[in-house]
């Protein structure tokens, strides 16, 4: 039985720890706060975050990261993308050596403009052929609810990437996997910054056909950063990429979408960051994403919008024409 150890405990590392336990695996979740750690092991369930699923009792908790790394032949990292830095700081000389060690963040750090693979190789130094990036249609509560999802695990080493799928497979959970790191990454963290665009044109009373534009351009910007960063146009098409962009936008599960509908129904951001308690990575992660996107010379004008406007430099209301205004040109580029 494979060991398997889980930092965060929040919405995604919770249902990922109990698709480990239904995949086979003995799983030890990593708390931050000893009360949440207590209360799984005493209720096999993390009422805060996911009040509905009962964990299976192959998964224990601990507030101790020494304790949920010993042992493990497997790591799951699933914290917020711009806290990760720190926390590996803190704790990552306690993970293992020579074990895979899985990201399912979706975000690009701030300042660095890092992926988060490339995080957890420079700050945990952790090799790049034992990192592996887990990423797809994957919203939490309709994984915990155990209905039927798929997903990319990518790892620049295929092997790595078998043994993990072979972890995380489960009856409702079907791995494919991928040696596009890269591009399982940027379609992870950039569908956040699309699907809180999507949420703000439905909260300022727009349709499907506006939603479906905002979908399709934003894959496009993401192919063209994709294209700047070394990935495979393939990968944005299958699951990391179109599959997860459909998903986060079009769902109200989605803390992205429902941030920006709230945004597009007239809440300043600091009222929507109040009553949002969960991680939301578009929000940090749009001005990380321009900046690399700057940095590269890519155009993206919906992240561009977006980033606008969370950082008050535009009203939500503008969006539409700076969108719509902007010079007409051939679809394709
Ligand atoms: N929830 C989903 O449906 C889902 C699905 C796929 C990917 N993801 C990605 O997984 C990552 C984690 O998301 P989540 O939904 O589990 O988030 P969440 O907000 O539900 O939980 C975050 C967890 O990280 C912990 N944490 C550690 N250090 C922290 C710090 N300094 N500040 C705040 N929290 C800290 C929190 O205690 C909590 O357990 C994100 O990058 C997200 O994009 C989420
Ligand atoms: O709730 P969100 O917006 O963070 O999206 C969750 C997942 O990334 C969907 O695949």
């Amino acid at each position: 039985m494979t060991r398997a150890a889980v930092f965060g405990s929040g919405s995604w590392g919770t249902a990922f720890a109990a698709i480990l336990a239904d995949a086979g695996c003995e799983v030890v979740l990593h708390a931050r706060r000893r009360e949440v750690a207590e209360a799984i092991n005493a209720d096999h369930v993390n009422a805060g975050y996911l009040p509905e699923l009962v964990l299976p009792d192959t998964v224990s908790a601990t507030d101790d990261p020494a304790e949920a790394a010993r042992g493990a032949e497997l790591v799951i990292l699933a914290i917020p993308s711009q806290t990760l830095r720190t926390n590996l700081d803190s704790w990552g000389h306690h993970l293992p050596a020579g074990v895979p060690v899985v990201s399912l963040m979706k975000g690009i750090e701030l300042g660095t403009g890092q992926r988060m693979s490339e995080v957890i190789h420079e700050a945990a130094g952790i090799p790049t052929d034992q990192v592996v990036v887990v990423s797809g249609p994957n919203l939490s509560r309709e994984i915990a609810a155990k209905q039927p999802a798929a997903s990319v695990v990518a790892c620049s080493d295929i092997s790595t990437a078998e043994q993990v799928a072979q972890a995380c497979a489960a009856p409702y959970f079907r791995p494919y996997t991928q040696t596009d790191v890269v591009g399982a990454e940027l379609g992870g963290a950039v569908k956040n910054v699309i699907a809180l665009a999507v949420g703000m044109a439905e909260g300022l009373g727009y349709g499907d056909n506006t939603k479906s534009t905002i979908i399709t351009r934003g894959l496009a910007e993401t192919a063209r950063l994709g294209a700047a960063l070394g990935a495979d146009p393939a990968t944005l098409m299958g699951l990391a990429g179109v599959g997860d962009l459909i998903a986060t936008c079009m769902s109200p599960l989605s803390r992205n979408h429902s941030f920006g509908v709230n945004l597009g129904k007239g809440m300043s951001v600091e009222e929507v960051v109040a009553i949002t308690s969960q991680t939301a990575e578009g929000v940090k992660s749009c001005r990380s994403i321009l900046d690399l996107a700057a940095r590269n010379g890519v155009d993206m004008p919906i992240c561009t919008g977006v980033t606008a406007v969370v950082e008050h430099a535009m009203d939500v209301r503008q969006l539409g024409d700076q969108l719509m205004n902007r010079p007409h040109k051939h679809e394709r580029h």
